[in-house]
């Protein structure tokens, strides 16, 4: 079965009057894990963006299909989208401190967002926001904490537990462990494998660093200025690259440890 679909999808910027993603293409079955990689402004993010219905303005899906359950999202209404967002699609993004409000407690804020998602009421919304931060791995304490008591990847693990708190079957994680130091980025991405294993969550994974990707994926797409250069199982694009450009990000990149997961994988 495919949840997610992307078929030669073209994204076009209105005002430069120019495509910006050329034609990409992907299937996300549950429980898998696709990772697009691409140097700055290869269009990672707004390939996410057009499947969350969350373009910017002047951004519009100019040609191909993005479908989620089977269903075309071309021609939605903006309240389709936003019951469609959080519980079908959700996603999390760099800096995650910034998508919360600095004078709420963050379990009020994530029981909020189980309120407004899934209609329970104020006493089930939090006893779902405390299951929630269980199952990110924070302790219940958490729940009555302010965003500027909790280190970085504490603040991520939130944002996790937001975006999964109506149970959608994909999640986005665009460069979601990039502002992290080595340790807490590895503690989240092991959670991100381990929410995928035991819900049959399905991923994408943006990010421009290739370890990350190595680590979660089976399959991956190497953008380039919109147009896909290498798509394929990671360790085929990882251990085989036939493009001279990922070739390159593979060079740029061992010195940031890729060498080392790749051997951990071959091991494992
Ligand atoms: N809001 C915007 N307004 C104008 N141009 C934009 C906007 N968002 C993206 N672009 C342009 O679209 C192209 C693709 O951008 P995108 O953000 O998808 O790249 P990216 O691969 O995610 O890069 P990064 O790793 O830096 O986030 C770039 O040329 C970028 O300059």
């Amino acid at each position: 079965m495919t949840l997610l679909s992307l078929r030669d999808v073209r994204i076009h910027d209105g005002v430069g009057d120019r495509d910006v993603v050329h034609g990409i293409s992907f299937e996300l079955a549950p429980g898998a894990a696709v990772g697009i990689v691409g140097e700055s402004g290869s269009g990672k993010t707004l390939t996410c963006r057009a499947v969350l219905g969350i373009l910017p303005e002047h951004f519009t899906v100019a040609g191909g299909t993005v479908s989620l359950e089977g269903r075309d999202l071309a021609g939605l209404s903006a309240n389709e989208w936003t019951a469609l967002r959080g519980s079908t699609v959700a996603a999390v993004f760099q800096d995650p401190a910034s998508y919360l409000n600095p004078s709420l407690k963050v379990g009020n804020q994530i029981a909020e967002v189980v309120r407004v998602k899934t209609g329970l009421g104020r006493r089930a919304a939090k006893d779902r926001a405390l299951e929630l931060l269980d199952s990110v791995r924070l302790p219940a304490r958490v729940y009555g904490l302010y965003p500027h008591e909790l280190s970085g990847g504490m603040l991520q693990r939130v944002l996790i537990a937001t975006a999964i708190a109506a149970d959608p079957r994909v999640l986005i994680a665009d460069e979601a462990t990039t502002a992290l130091d080595v340790t807490v980025q590895a503690e989240i991405l092991d959670l991100l494998a381990d929410l995928r294993d035991r819900t049959g969550l399905a991923l994408v994974v943006v990010s421009h660093d290739l370890a990350v990707v190595a680590q979660l994926c089976d399959e991956v797409l190497v953008l380039r200025a919109g147009e896909t250069v290498e798509q394929g199982p990671v360790e085929q694009i990882l251990y085989e690259p036939r493009h001279e450009y990922t070739r390159l990000l593979i060079a740029e990149h061992a010195r940031y440890g890729l060498d080392r997961v790749l051997e951990l994988e071959h091991v494992a």
